[in-house]
């Protein structure tokens, strides 16, 4: 799909969409309790599906309701399917919690997935599940078929590859029922995603507990210990709201001509991509903060230095936003930016450079040297939601009309993000084979 667009600034309230690490989370852990869990979560998105989709296949039901989801957990070991399929699809979060979760149940199981997720890392996990008594044919792309059960015991992992190897060892562990320990070497990046995990598991139940620890080789590590206790269900849960994508309407917000607010946030969230607060006020743009929402005012941006450690999925807006601050804005630490849905170190720096924006890599640092305004032209989203969200909010501020293709890679987290683009004022038609229409019905809801 081709989304054309005619830069208008955004402005008004959208209502934030369902968090999808929560969902993810939550819909899993509810999988794996002893009872029925009804799962509040208001919006839906291709990853999040695929997550359910694995479950199912294991022998979950997740239901959809109008407000969520039903989910029954996993039936007796003796009546779940022999051998499933789990089509990870484009999920990095559904592969790297889903293996672990699959290994400890002990079911035979063939993973499949598209697009980048077969090239994305994968064997720091492989190899500490082969360890605890798991194998695997095919790793290193798809499909991979798992074969044994993983034993409980004490796993090892690096921090500085995937917060998501860590969450998936902490989701799958309650299964045992015995004490099970994750040491992680090195500084953990994405750290607040772990953290998302661990409220996850106490809404059932289970507290992890956290320390530092020194290492033989005079380092520090963290070594999580998640006791011998299984999951109890509460009953329902609530998944927030989403920060994440939150963040593209407030960058709208700072980027445009008038105040844009988002509803139906945590203010005390633990989801790393609250700090886009924080880095829009460092930029200068006035902070409203309510009980549920946030808004965002336009003001003089500038520049600033920055660290893409624990918010690499801010990365993409945060540069176009820096793409319009005076001054020159440095990103660091964006190497695990390059082992996403796309590379987007290089993504990022190629979209908004074709929209004109002064754009270079140092390194693992994006840096940006902002300018009045963009020019507009012609990109590609790179089947990267992340980049076509971006580019469509880096088309608000530019002189001419913006053409993005594959925008429908937006489905994979924002199934509804050109609906609320529009109802903040945004301009979009798109293209499909031949006809232009105004409509998204069929493309993206
Ligand atoms: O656990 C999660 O929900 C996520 C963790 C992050 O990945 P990394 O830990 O690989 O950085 C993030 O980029 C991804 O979008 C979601
Ligand atoms: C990287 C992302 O997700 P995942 O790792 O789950 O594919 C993302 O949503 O930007």
């Amino acid at each position: 799909m081709i989304a054309r667009i005619t830069p208008a600034p955004l402005s008004g309230t959208v209502p934030a969409i369902a968090s999808k690490s929560v969902a993810h989370r939550l819909i899993i852990v509810a999988a794996l309790a002893d009872r029925p869990t009804h799962v509040l979560c208001n919006t839906t998105c291709d990853d999040i599906e695929a997550t359910a989709g694995c479950l199912e296949a294991l022998g979950a039901r997740v239901e959809a309701v109008a407000d969520g989801f039903m989910v029954t957990p996993v039936a007796a070991e003796s009546d779940r399917p022999h051998a499933p399929t789990l089509d990870c699809k484009e999920s990095g979060s559904t592969f790297r919690f889903m293996l672990p979760v699959a290994c400890a149940l002990g079911s035979e199981a063939i993973f499949t997935g598209a697009e980048r997720l077969g090239q994305r890392p994968i064997t720091a996990l492989t190899d500490e599940l082969f360890a605890a008594g798991c194998d695997f044919d095919g790793i290193g792309g798809f499909p991979l078929r798992t074969h044994g059960r993983m034993r409980p015991g004490r796993f090892q992992l690096p921090g500085d590859v995937s917060s998501q190897f860590i969450s998936g060892i902490m989701l799958a562990a309650p299964i045992f029922g015995h004490l099970t320990e994750i040491l992680v070497t090195g500084r953990i990046e994405s750290k607040p995603y772990v953290n998302l995990t661990i409220q996850a598991l106490k809404s059932f139940g289970v507290r992890i507990e956290t320390e530092r620890i020194a290492l033989a080789d005079g380092t520090q590590g963290t070594l999580f210990t998640v006791p011998d206790v299984v999951y109890r269900s509460p009953g329902t849960v609530q998944v927030e709201g989403d920060w994440s994508n939150a963040a593209f309407w407030l960058c709208a917000g700072a980027m445009g001509g008038s105040p844009v607010c988002v509803d139906g946030l945590s203010l005390t969230s633990a989801q790393g991509d609250r700090n886009i607060l924080a880095a829009l006020s460092r930029f200068g743009a006035g902070v409203r903060r309510s009980t549920d929402a946030a808004t965002i005012q336009p003001d003089k941006l500038v520049g600033f230095e920055m660290s893409a450690q624990d918010i690499p999925d801010l990365v993409p807006i945060v540069a176009a936003v820096a793409a319009l601050a005076d001054g020159t804005t440095v990103i660091r630490d964006c190497k695990r930016l390059r082992m996403k849905e796309s590379d987007r170190v290089a993504t990022v720096t190629d979209t908004l450079s074709r929209l004109g924006a002064d754009i270079s890599i140092d390194g693992d640092s994006i840096v940006v040297r902002g300018k009045p305004q963009l020019k507009g032209g012609e990109v590609d989203a790179h089947n990267d939601h992340r980049i076509a969200m971006m580019a469509a909010i880096a088309a608000t501020r530019c002189a001419g009309e913006v053409t993005i293709r594959g925008a429908e890679a937006v489905n994979k987290s924002y199934p509804l993000f050109f609906t609320h683009y529009r109802q903040l004022g945004g301009q979009v038609s798109f293209e499909e084979g031949r006809s232009w229409h105004q409509s998204t019905a069929t493309c993206c809801i």
